[in-house]
């Protein structure tokens, strides 16, 4: 696997502080869309069912961490594949209004689910797209973005013919198996979460650039 490029480095305890302080800055919407997910959840099962207020403030936290990195500051346009009940894409289009979102699931009923939250929450930067993320026809190139929903040889085999130009991915600290098969030159940048609070544990963010 010579053509990938694998570095690893540790997320500072400050870039979790500026995570925290934007969900302080944005507590009121933030705290509506943790109202609907809660509700939403309770009927269709979007995170698990008996999950806590607090655990979901925790995936809120973690959806916004993405912001701290060098390839969203930059992206104008975002699209979140497997976004389930919208994380971490409606954190991200809350806190950040300038750019625009797609949310992408391949289950209906959890498009329905965020279209609903998203109307609700009066968000006007997001577009919710039904069906398997292979299928989506981007107008523009985008930064790809997912949360725990796919292994990184797939989501790469069913994306690599779509203008995306980096991704970040929600992963745990081991990978390397699932950079089998990925014929592309790539630079993947594994940041270990582990120096933050305890949910972080074995965690990491994943930042695969086209080289
Ligand atoms: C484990 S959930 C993660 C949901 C969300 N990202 C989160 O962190 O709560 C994985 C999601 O990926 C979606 N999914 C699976 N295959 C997909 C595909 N080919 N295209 C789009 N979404 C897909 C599932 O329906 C599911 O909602």
């Amino acid at each position: 696997m010579e053509h990938l490029t694998l570095t690893t480095s540790n997320v500072s305890r400050e870039t979790f502080e500026n995570s925290r302080q934007l969900y302080s800055k944005h507590r009121k919407t933030l705290g509506n869309y943790l109202d609907h997910l809660l509700w939403w959840n309770k009927r269709i099962n979007l995170i698990s069912r008996n999950v806590s207020r607090e655990t979901v403030k925790h995936h809120l936290l973690h959806s916004l961490l993405l912001s701290q990195f060098e390839a969203f500051f930059s992206a104008q346009v975002v699209l979140d594949a497997g976004s389930g009940g919208g994380l971490p894409g409606i954190p991200l289009a809350i806190t950040h209004p300038k750019k625009r979102f797609t949310l992408n699931d391949i289950v209906s009923k959890k498009c329905m689910a965020m279209k609903q939250m998203v109307q609700r929450l009066g968000l006007q930067n997001v577009t919710i797209s039904d069906g398997s993320v292979e299928q989506i026809k981007p107008d523009h190139s985008f930064l790809l973005i997912s949360k725990h929903a796919f292994k990184i040889n797939e989501l790469y085999a069913m994306t690599s013919h779509l203008p995306w130009e980096s991704m970040v991915l929600y992963k745990g600290m081991d990978i390397k198996e699932e950079l089998q098969g990925i014929k592309e030159s790539l630079s993947i940048h594994r940041y270990d979460l582990s120096k933050g609070p305890d949910f972080y544990a074995g965690k990491a963010l994943v930042v695969i650039s086209r080289e």
